[in-house]
């Protein structure tokens, strides 16, 4: 929630000038103080739909203390789900046509796993495209995370992601690119962000379609942009959500198909994640796992309780601060009616006046 500036306090004006969101008494006395319905998309595979759920609810839930958020999860046809999932969805989440008619101020769409070459012959690309077209009409701001971002890229701009020579994958240090604008104002200027990733949209192919880059980083790309009104769309390329075991969980999965001989080579670690006490301990277990492999044994467990204790979350207070600001601003912008995107007098094309 915003300062108001109540008295002549000549600080209220710099910092107004510096970028913070300054309220008048005029505005503050008339705004309409409601809870934040945020929809959450989850197409998420079965084995990451909950721990998925938890992510995004964290971040939003921990963004802001004072504000009241109702987040909607809801999901779409076209994914591969076992029975506990379905019923996991069919008594938990509600339907897109509920949504609908409700309406949403902000909507967060997931990654995805995807099995085909292009996006667009995904089964899901269809279901995902007609969410996203529903949205860009009704919804203030939709903020998309890694998979989603590709496909949302590719529909709206035409550009195709691009297949990495090796998989992007680790915690990554970023710098904000652009530091006037609202969604990374006062937040720290560089910090860590995981990635998880084959594919990439690169920094020249945003630039080119009018994207504004936000957040970006030497090794790993870019991080966050936002369509070229500045607010609509916000594009994740990494995962700010991720929890501090979640690229163990992805590590120990890529261990298990070496094993089961579904991939050839033993995979790497995650850049930048494991310290050298995890990777002495999975350096003996990667011994373990290949003589296992090669000799037809029984594999025994990851050590993972002794690993987990030593992980460093790096990224969390940046996500956080991300979140709050991008909740904030629609929190400005959105009409008091849910099912309506603007107050009056906002520019749908360019919604934060910038
Ligand atoms: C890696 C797995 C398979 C691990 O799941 P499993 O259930 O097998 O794990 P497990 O060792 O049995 O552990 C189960 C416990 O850990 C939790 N758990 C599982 N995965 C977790 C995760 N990623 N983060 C946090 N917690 C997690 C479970 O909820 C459960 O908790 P409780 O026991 O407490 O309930 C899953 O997380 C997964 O599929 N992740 C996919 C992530 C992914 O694909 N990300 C890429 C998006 S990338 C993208 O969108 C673009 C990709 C591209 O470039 O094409
Ligand atoms: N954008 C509204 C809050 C949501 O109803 C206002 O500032 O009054």
């Amino acid at each position: 929630m915003p300062l108001v500036a109540h008295t002549e306090l000549p600080t209220f004006r710099r910092l107004q000038e510096e970028g913070e969101e300054i309220l008048t008494p005029e505005r503050a006395t008339h705004q309409s103080i409601r809870e934040l319905h945020i929809g959450l998309l989850n197409i998420m595979p079965d084995a990451a739909l909950e721990a998925t759920e938890r992510q995004f609810f964290r971040l939003v839930g921990a963004c802001n203390q004072i504000a009241q958020f109702h987040v909607h999860p809801f999901t779409i046809d076209g994914l591969e789900r076992g029975p506990e999932a379905l019923a996991h969805i069919g008594k938990y989440y509600e339907s897109f046509e509920q949504i609908k008619r409700d309406g949403l101020d902000a909507l967060i769409i997931s990654g995805a796993n995807v099995t085909h070459d292009h996006l667009q012959e995904e089964d899901f690309w269809r279901p995902l495209t007609e969410v996203f077209e529903w949205a860009k009409e009704n919804v203030t701001s939709v903020l998309c995370s890694c998979l989603a971002t590709h496909a949302l890229i590719q529909h709206c701009y035409g550009v195709e992601r691009t297949r990495l020579p090796a998989k992007r994958w680790g915690v990554y240090s970023h710098k904000v690119v652009d530091r006037s604008h609202p969604l990374v104002a006062e937040i720290n200027t560089r910090f860590d962000v995981p990635h998880s990733r084959f594919n990439e949209v690169f920094r020249s192919d945003m630039e080119k379609h009018g994207l504004k880059v936000l957040v970006a980083s030497d090794q790993a790309g870019v991080h966050l942009a936002v369509s070229p009104d500045g607010f609509r769309i916000v594009f994740f390329q990494g995962h700010p959500e991720y929890d501090d075991i979640s690229l163990l969980k992805e590590y120990k999965r890529e261990v298990l198909r070496y094993y089961r001989a579904e991939r050839d080579d033993y995979p790497p670690y995650p850049e930048h994640y494991f310290d050298e006490a995890a990777q002495r301990l999975l350096a003996d277990y990667a011994s373990h796992v290949q003589a296992a492999r090669h000799g037809g044994r029984q594999l025994k467990a990851m050590p993972e309780e002794q690993i987990v204790g030593g992980l460093d979350i790096t990224w969390r207070d940046s996500a956080k601060a991300v979140f709050n600001n991008w909740l904030g601003k629609v929190y400005q912008i959105t009409n008091e009616d849910r099912r309506l995107p603007f107050m009056d007098g906002v520019d749908p094309h360019n919604p934060l006046g910038l």
